[in-house]
């Protein structure tokens, strides 16, 4: 795994920056003084400097120009005109408006090659967000200037000032879209903004956007709650406002120490997150003197480290720590990436992690294995997960140990792809002494080569072959034990329903199919990068109608666990069956379920995800339920989750509930799935509440014992539901929830996403 990328945040750049002396020699360039810094920190190892844009000679003039001079607004009066000093002033200042240059004094950095290996900071004292009007307006052209020169410079990356007024965070984020959006554009496509965030909340960060240096930020106070909500529900403003701009991302400040809450860090998680911002100040120093960090944020760093942020430091040099000297703080930044769980994981052959390197959060459509048919390369990714096939053949080994002694069995394997279940079928026969003979059915022509190609080289005759469909071939004779691995995410998303009504007609009427059940599951999740990649991947509303295969993680789970849908069990028994034995429709595969889930902390919806838990036989399963699979079936690799886009988030706050309704529908040629999500805030009412309020608050009587609610006069108005919960003497309370957003239906007929019978 390649290293975080460490930048040394130089706070007071060479004042000569690009001032090198020619060399008599023109072949050979002098290096700028601040060339030289970027030397010295890559020889210590920093993979770059963080430096300010501009210095103070800009601030001083901007603040001439914008603050000192009165704004065309104040243009005087009859009584009291302005001076003619004043006018010119004014004049200036409108000509700056119009259009301006940095003087070379006024910039940090003036090449190409020093541009190459820094990351720029936008002036921290500008006020996109103030309260003042004209300050916002010219603090907005100011960021122009500077990302207009940026771009000149090729700077890959922005910082940009932390907002600071919840009033006017629509002005903040207005004013960066337009960065993005407007013609002709301010920036160049090559130049990213991210938006540095205290995570401790925007009343803790001055106006540097860090503490102050030198102050401990151990002995900081812990942020509250409010205010490391009201900093998200900045950031979300922004980035919603900015479309979810590809090019937007956010990068945390811990200067001050962190919330105390987990799940209020873990919302971060979901984020796009570019750098992390790590001050000397915000470490303390072990017995030995050495730089560490706090307790809880050396745990969220090896969390977040998993993002692959950058990390800028700052503030080395100031002697905070007595032991180590300045390059100790990066040295421990490299420490806790090497024992961060998820780095140790994904260094350790055949973890989950290791495998699924390359597949973090990107969209796979799901596979269709009935409809198409498979490439020998995706079996073969198949069969590189060990725990799948050792679970099945645990499973087919007990079934065969729970038939009697001297029994012959017949096994059947359903949809045998490459044979890697017929395998273990043959081993699990070797070690029950069991007798037994196989059949494998295998529909994909190709697979069917390497089928035979298996059947007489290593099976030595053991298997019959069948070639077709399992909904329409019958093979010689008729199963004890029907093997099938027609699993999705979702459990049922590929049709293994469908597919074993067909099988179950050469199944024996006690015979058993290995899986016997399989369940769906689902919770409501946040992330951005999946809501903004499902968007933009298909044209119109597709891309945000189809469930996709997605290894999660910048992913946060909103509510505690992940509730049950609905299962599938075989063998089915009660079919209305043809003359073929194959079911009358598929109508009794159809299914739907209504979810509600308690959500703790503020967030945003951005999608469902789905897992699904199989039984095979007994106590055997498979599980990628998040809370379970380390239980049932540690390590699996064969499926990811399921993600089920919304095409608009759906903002929660705390404390909200969110009702998720889905069903899987069938016609004669596909099946398919739609979902829908409301929001919901809970409340509760007394008797003592007048009636017919204006809230929308059910009434009541002032009787002991309520009259039952008429539901045409009883109806609230704004809360479609509400219960009777404690009636005391004169008083009852009404728990009622007030609906207050939802998503349009997506996917109405499977006009965007089906899977084809
Ligand atoms: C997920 S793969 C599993 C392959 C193999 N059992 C394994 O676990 O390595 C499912 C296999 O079932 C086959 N299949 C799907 N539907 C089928 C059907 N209706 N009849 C026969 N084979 C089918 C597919 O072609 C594919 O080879």
């Amino acid at each position: 795994m390649s290293r975080t990328p460490i930048y040394l945040h130089l706070s007071d750049p060479p004042t000569s920056s690009g001032d090198a002396q020619p060399s008599l020699n023109p072949s050979v360039r002098k290096r700028s003084p601040l060339e030289d810094q970027i030397e010295e920190a890559l020889q210590d190892s920093y993979n770059g400097l963080c430096l300010n844009i501009t210095n103070d000679e800009w601030r001083r003039r901007w603040t001439s120009l914008c603050l000192t001079t009165p704004s065309p607004a104040e243009g005087g009066s009859v009584l009291m005109p302005l001076s003619d000093e004043l006018k010119e002033q004014q004049r200036v200042a409108e000509l700056w408006r119009v259009s301006d240059a940095f003087k070379k004094s006024e910039v940090n950095i003036t090449k190409l090659e020093e541009a190459e290996n820094i990351v720029g900071l936008a002036s921290e004292w500008l006020e996109l967000d103030s309260p003042d009007e004209w300050v916002r307006q010219d603090s907005e052209l100011a960021l122009r200037q500077e990302l207009a020169y940026a771009s000149y410079l090729n700077l890959a990356t922005v910082v940009l000032p932390p907002p600071r007024n919840r009033q006017h965070i629509t002005d903040y984020a207005r004013a960066i879209n337009g960065c993005f959006t407007n013609s002709p554009p301010v920036l160049s496509s090559y130049v990213y903004l991210t938006i540095r965030i205290p995570l401790s909340g925007a009343r803790k960060a001055n106006r540097s956007g860090s503490v102050t240096p030198g102050a401990s930020s151990s002995t900081a106070t812990a942020p509250t709650e409010t205010d490391v909500n009201e900093i998200w529900e900045m950031w979300d403003t922004i980035r919603t406002i900015c479309s979810y701009n590809q090019r937007l991302s956010v990068s945390l400040d811990l200067s001050y120490p962190l919330p105390p809450s987990k799940p209020l860090l873990d919302r971060w998680n979901s984020e796009p997150l570019r750098y992390i911002f790590l001050p000397a100040s915000a470490f303390v120093a072990n017995n030995r003197g050495y730089p560490v960090l706090p307790k809880a944020t050396q745990a969220f760093f090896r969390d977040i480290i998993k993002h692959r942020p950058g990390v800028i430091v700052s503030g080395t040099d100031k002697g905070l720590h007595k032991t180590g000297g300045h390059t100790a703080y990066q040295q421990y930044i490299r420490y806790l990436e090497k024992t961060s769980p998820y780095v140790v994981a994904s260094e350790t052959p055949g973890s989950v992690e290791s495998f699924a390197t390359g597949y973090w959060d990107f969209l796979q459509a799901p596979l269709q294995p009935l409809m198409d048919n498979l490439q020998s390369s995706t079996y073969e990714v198949f069969e590189r997960d060990p725990v799948k096939y050792s679970k099945y053949e645990e499973a087919i080994y007990q079934a065969l140990c729970d038939r009697p002694e001297d029994s012959s069995t017949i096994i059947c394997v359903a949809g045998a792809g490459r044979g890697g279940l017929v395998s273990r079928c043959l081993s699990a026969i070797a070690s029950s002494g069991r007798r037994a003979t196989v059949y494998a059915i295998e529909k994909n022509p190709s697979a069917y080569v390497t089928l035979q190609e298996k059947r007489d080289t290593e099976w030595e005759g053991a298997v019959q072959l069948v070639f077709g469909d399992m909904r329409l071939i019958t093979p010689p004779e008729k199963a004890d034990i029907l093997v099938s691995e027609l699993l999705g995410s979702f459990g049922d998303n590929e049709l293994s329903p469908e597919c074993l009504d067909g099988a179950s007609r050469f199944l024996k009427d006690d015979g058993i199919s290995i899986p016997s059940s399989y369940t769906a599951y689902l919770e409501p999740v946040s992330s951005s990068r999946l809501f903004r990649d499902a968007s933009n991947s298909l044209s119109d509303v597709k891309g945000a109608e189809t469930p996709y295969v997605v290894m999660f993680q910048a992913v946060n789970e909103l509510s505690a666990e992940p509730q049950e849908c609905w299962e599938f069990q075989h063998p089915r028994h009660n079919a209305i069956i043809d003359q073929n034995g194959l079911p009358l429709t598929n109508s009794h595969n159809t299914r739907s379920a209504h979810l509600s889930f308690q959500i703790p902390q503020a967030g945003i919806v951005h999608g469902l995800a789905g897992y699904f838990e199989a039984v095979l036989y007994g106590d055997v399963g498979l599980s990628i339920h998040p809370d379970r699979k380390n239980d049932v079936s540690p390590n699996m690799l064969s499926w990811f989750p399921l993600f089920f886009p919304l095409k608009e988030p759906v903002y929660v706050p705390a404390n909200a509930e969110l009702d998720v309704h889905i069903w899987r529908l069938t016609d004669k040629r596909k099946v398919w799935y739609e979902w829908f999500v409301e929001a919901f805030y809970p409340t509760s009412a007394s008797s003592t509440d007048p009636p017919h309020s204006p809230s929308g608050v059910a009434h009541m009587s002032d009787t002991n014992a309520p009259p039952p609610p008429s539901p045409m006069v009883d109806a609230p108005a704004l809360a479609p539901e509400g219960r009777f919960e404690d009636t005391r003497e004169g008083e009852a309370t009404v728990e009622m929830r007030v609906k207050i957003g939802q998503s349009s239906l997506h996917n109405p007929g499977g006009r965007s996403s089906w899977i084809g019978l």
